[in-house]
């Protein structure tokens, strides 16, 4: 147990009535970074929004246990200050504050200007948080974020969805420090949703979870399943319901 961060038992999750994970297991050790690989609409945001606590996702059945406790049921703000960050795969605009003000206000870092630099944020600082960023702006503000929240568990949502291939490359970069931090005692555990596998060529990933119809069915090698999932889909036998080499 001492090993263990962040523990799921049989989790049931509804939105606005309907069931949408029907039996999550999931067990993710200290240190670890572990990947879900899954077809649209499988559940796979549902999972990070009910361990974050966001209003909206109702736990009917199972337990959410972060170092050992219980926190399904804790409100997202309790659920960040233990110790669990989310970066959204659509985050919402907040007008009226700043980026620069938000991150301060959050930050737990003092190198939070170099990591501004290194995300080529600068030019962003007085903008309204989120209000009118471009698709790779959204995701590098969001990186950082965390980096400068800097949790023990890592919640990421498609981070490199809808970015260019320079921005992943600075954004991948941005979370390897996150997850692999040398000034932290210990390196943050991850949860990581990608459809695309780009973030697998820089983050070292432990372990891969396929999702379907609210369940995790298949667990494993991250770079085994995902070839498994680009050659033959995210069903049992392949194809049943991604389809031929199409993955997200
Ligand atoms: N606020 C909401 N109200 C109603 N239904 C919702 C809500 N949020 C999610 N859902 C539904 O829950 C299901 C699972 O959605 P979810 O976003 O978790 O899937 P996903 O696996 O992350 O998909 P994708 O790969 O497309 O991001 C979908 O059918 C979605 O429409």
């Amino acid at each position: 147990m001492g090993n263990v961060l962040l523990e799921i038992r049989d989790l049931h999750v509804a939105v606005g009535g309907r069931e949408i994970l029907r039996g999550v297991e999931l067990t993710v050790p200290r240190g670890e970074v572990h990947v879900l690989f899954g077809p649209n609409g499988s559940g796979k945001s549902t999972l990070l929004a009910a361990i974050m606590g966001l209003p909206g996702f109702t736990i009917t059945r199972g337990t959410i246990r972060f170092r050992g406790e219980r926190i399904d049921g804790l409100a997202p703000d309790a659920i960040a200050r233990l110790g669990i960050g989310l970066a959204f795969q659509r985050p919402p605009v907040i007008r009226g504050v700043r980026l620069e003000t938000f991150i301060r206000a959050i930050s737990r870092r003092a190198d939070i200007k170099a990591e501004f630099a290194a995300l080529h944020l600068d030019a962003l600082r007085a903008r309204e948080l989120n209000l009118g960023f471009s698709g790779g702006e959204l995701k590098r503000s969001e990186i950082l974020k965390l980096y400068a929240q800097s949790p023990a568990l890592v919640l990421l949502d498609e981070p490199e969805s809808g970015v260019d291939l320079e921005n992943i490359a600075l954004i991948a970069e941005a979370i390897r420090r996150i997850l692999h931090d040398p000034a932290a005692r210990q390196a943050s555990a991850g949860l990581i949703i990608t459809h695309t596998g780009y973030i697998l060529d820089y983050v070292a990933a432990d372990r891969g979870h396929v999702f379907l119809d609210g369940r995790i069915v298949r667990s494993g090698d991250v770079r085994a399943l995902f070839q498994r999932i680009r050659a033959g889909g995210y069903g049992e036998g392949g194809r049943t319901t991604a389809g031929g080499s199409h993955v997200g």
